[in-house]
């Protein structure tokens, strides 16, 4: 059985993520420059202080049902590691509930979290962590680039193993994200999915996402087309009529809009500053409903951990 040293201090940065980018249902994912910050302490046996500061700020529980630090204890047990007393400090900005990859990130922030406190015990390689996280998500697609940033294809292996796949996005593709008040669960927009799809859309989307490779890679003037899709977004659409209006209106112009996630995000991606300006005005024009506009850089470092080896000391009893 590991034991954690009491007083060991972990800090974790994840991103927010964009998932599925269209064609690439619960595979392509999108890594972006969107914090969560959260500090970890491990704490003598019974204690579990937690506070929360940004989004989900008298919100989310704070007790073992926070979602990191569920993820933490989840993780720990997962690698034979007895779970300690916890502190942790949420600084949150990714917004919960629009398809912007939040429970990727708390779960992502849990499983990195609980390896920095086993570090100096046992290494965790990169695939144990997409694994651990991607059990506890349910699907690989925004883990993945949460864990190592970037564009990720993510897919599960025949074993039922979850693997993925980095790639660089061309520096013409820039994200433009819009956020409406409205919340949608990633639980509820999967129930909307049927269980079997017509051959010929399967066949549509895997051109599409093949193509979609291409355009984010090298060829971003491909982008519209290779982000048509019929696996999910026409099944959700009537969930979040309001996203699914302004997606039309911003593919009428050219422009690569798709679902973000879940939903009911909005991400438009776009291969020039005019093309940004574009989407921002159409958001702003839009009668419907009110769209926050937010123009994230790629983030290529996915998530980091900070190991405080100095606080490092007895076991904790
Ligand atoms: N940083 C966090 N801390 C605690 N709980 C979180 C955090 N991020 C997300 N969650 C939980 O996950 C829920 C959102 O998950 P989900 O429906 O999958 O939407 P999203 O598209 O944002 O991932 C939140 O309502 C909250 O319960
Ligand atoms: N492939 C998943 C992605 C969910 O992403 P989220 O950011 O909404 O959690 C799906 O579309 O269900």
């Amino acid at each position: 059985m590991i034991e954690i040293a009491r007083g060991r201090r972990v800090g974790v940065r994840v991103p927010a993520t964009s998932a599925n980018l269209g064609p690439g249902f619960d595979t392509l994912g999108l890594a972006l420059a969107v914090y969560d910050e959260i500090d970890i302490e491990a704490a003598p046996d019974g204690v579990l202080d937690v506070s929360v500061e940004g989004v989900g700020e008298g919100v989310v529980p704070l007790d073992e049902g926070h979602l990191v630090v569920s993820s933490i204890i989840a993780t720990l047990e997962r690698f034979g590691a007895r779970a300690p007393g916890l502190r942790l400090r949420a600084r949150n900005s990714i917004p919960h509930g629009r398809g912007l990859g939040s429970s990727g990130a708390a779960i992502v922030a849990g499983v990195v979290a609980a390896a920095g406190l086993m570090a100096d015990q046992r290494e965790l390689t990169p695939e144990e962590l997409l694994t651990a996280a991607s059990e506890l998500e349910g699907h690989p697609d925004n883990v993945a680039p949460c864990l190592f940033g970037g564009l990720t294809i993510a897919w599960v292996t025949l074993a039922g193993v979850p693997r993925s796949k980095q790639l660089l996005v061309d520096r013409g593709v820039s994200p433009v994200v819009l956020i409406p008040e409205e919340t949608m669960s990633t639980k509820l927009a999967r129930s909307l999915q049927p269980e079997s799809v017509p051959h010929a859309d399967a066949i549509f989307n895997v051109s599409r996402s093949a193509l979609l490779i291409a355009a984010l890679a090298q060829s971003p003037e491909l982008l519209l087309e290779a982000t048509e899709d019929r696996l999910h977004q026409h099944y959700r659409a009537a969930a979040m009529p309001q996203t699914a209006n302004l997606i039309g209106r911003l593919r009428d112009e050219g422009l690569a809009a798709v679902v973000s996630g879940a939903g009911p995000s909005i991400l438009v991606l776009c291969d020039s500053p005019v093309q940004r300006l574009r989407a921002a005005d159409l958001a702003a024009a839009d009668t419907g409903a009110s769209w926050e506009v937010v123009m994230p850089a790629v983030d290529v470092l996915g998530a980091t951990v900070d190991v405080s080896a100095a606080e490092m000391g007895s076991l904790s009893a």
